[in-house]
């Protein structure tokens, strides 16, 4: 009967909050506490600053800067940076979660100009900034962009007259190098011209960025039709688009491709943002983008070409989402590589194909392809996680090299440059 009543208070009373009528909240809480219900329901208001809170049984609902916010108990004492808590020279945790109750609950709660302080049972007291509470918090993270991108068909593309970057200036210049990644991060490709056409001059390109990754395929790869490898990259081929190293649990992040040589027809590279044309399908069809975003797929990668062993296999759906946001992070699309669906029964696999198939017509509508003659000195740079490439079938010798970057390395230097990455 109290829960019942409690229970219905609380819901009133989260009720009012959210509306922001505080006023009523505060009468409601004085209320109750006449019943004598409020030994959990602790609410004080500063006069300071303009915010509120709610001591609930298993959390505190904190009213500030126009958002309510929750915070677990736990994670509140978790959090705490204080000395004996977290080292703040190596922004390392030194406390050891595992030693707090799970029960834990503040003794006390009190507000001094913008600092929250809580004091625990043991006495151990922790303060949190208010804003900190806020940029930290989980309803403050649902609202932010990991990434923020600009999505591009062929004629916003072009539009945007996105410049290429100078060899010289990219290697000497930090600003021309984070304009240049500030670019690949929006638009998830990136030019840089006038490079020396060999291979050492597209690796010390690299290098300025990133780490290398070095797979399968070497650290530099260097590649002809000359099918050296178990792959049609490995020919000439028109190859459809796709992203690469769909076979490995984290396929690569950025791709670069320098041509070196070609005399003959053909060959150009087709380009696609795989990310414009996947809104697409969550504009048009909602529960096709949720589902290529929870069905897990293989795909695989099986060679035996001369001295070349490999068996590699990946497993991830096509859609890739940060559950908190719903942010699409990396697109995997190859359908030279998808391996046997067996990951989810006959009638799932029917609405599969339907999704795919929508997102398959989304990616081959001819507006949304760019294509672009790749030629010695002009260096491209692909987010392997967003855009889809191809390539025209083609004639006569071409000779293309390039690597593979470390996603993490190459935000890594975008962070340190001060971009949004
Ligand atoms: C030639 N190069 C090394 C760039 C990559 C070849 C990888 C091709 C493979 N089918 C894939 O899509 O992953
Ligand atoms: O030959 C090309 O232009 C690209 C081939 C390809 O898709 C790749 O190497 O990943
Ligand atoms: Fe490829």
């Amino acid at each position: 009967m109290w829960c019942h009543k409690l229970l219905h208070l609380q819901s009133r009373l989260q009720n009012l909050m959210k509306r922001g009528d505080i006023g009523q909240a505060l009468h409601l809480s004085n209320f109750k506490s006449l019943f004598s219900l409020s030994i959990h329901w602790c609410h004080t208001s500063s006069k300071s600053v303009n915010c509120t809170w709610l001591q609930h049984e298993d959390h505190l609902e904190l009213q500030y800067a126009n958002a309510v916010m929750r915070f677990d108990y736990v994670w509140l004492r978790d959090h705490c940076r204080s000395a004996s808590c977290y080292n703040s020279k190596t922004h390392q945790r030194s406390l050891d979660t595992a030693s707090v109750d799970l029960c834990i609950k503040p003794k006390t709660i009190r507000l001094n100009e913008s600092t929250l302080f809580f004091t625990w049972p043991d006495g151990h007291v922790t303060r949190y900034d208010l804003d900190w509470l806020v940029k930290n918090s989980y309803e403050g993270q649902k609202l932010k962009v990991i990434q923020p991108r600009i999505l591009w068909n062929a004629e916003l593309y072009q539009q945007a007259q996105v410049p290429s970057v100078d060899f010289q200036s990219f290697l000497e210049t930090n600003d021309e190098l984070k304009k240049f990644l500030q670019n690949l991060l929006l638009y998830g490709i990136a030019f840089v011209e006038n490079v020396p056409p060999t291979q050492e001059h597209t690796e010390k390109l690299a290098e300025r960025i990133s780490l290398i990754r070095e797979t399968i395929y070497g650290r530099m790869w260097y590649f002809t039709s000359d099918f050296s490898r178990g792959d049609t990259a490995y020919t000439k081929l028109a190859l459809d688009r796709h992203t690469d190293t769909t076979y490995f649990q984290e396929p690569c992040g950025i791709q670069v491709f320098h041509c070196l040589k070609h005399e003959g027809t053909g060959g150009r590279t087709l380009l696609v943002d795989g990310f414009y044309a996947a809104q697409q399908v969550l504009q048009k069809a909602p529960e096709e983008f949720e589902l290529l975003s929870k069905v897990p797929l293989k795909h695989e990668y099986i060679e035996n070409v001369g001295e070349c062993h490999n068996h590699m296999i990946g497993i991830g759906p096509v859609l890739n989402i940060y559950p908190w946001n719903k942010e699409l992070y990396l697109i995997r699309y190859n359908n030279y590589d998808r391996a046997v669906i067996n990951t989810v029964p006959y009638d799932v696999v029917h609405r599969w194909y339907t999704a795919h198939r929508t997102l398959t017509t989304e990616l081959r509508r001819p507006e949304n392809e760019l294509w672009v003659k790749l030629k010695p000195g002009k260096v491209l740079f692909i987010d392997n996680w967003r855009i889809l490439h191809g390539r025209e079938s083609f004639t006569g010798y071409r000779q293309l090299c390039g690597c593979y970057l470390t996603r993490d390395d190459v935000l890594n230097t975008a962070r340190l440059l001060g971009l949004h990455a």
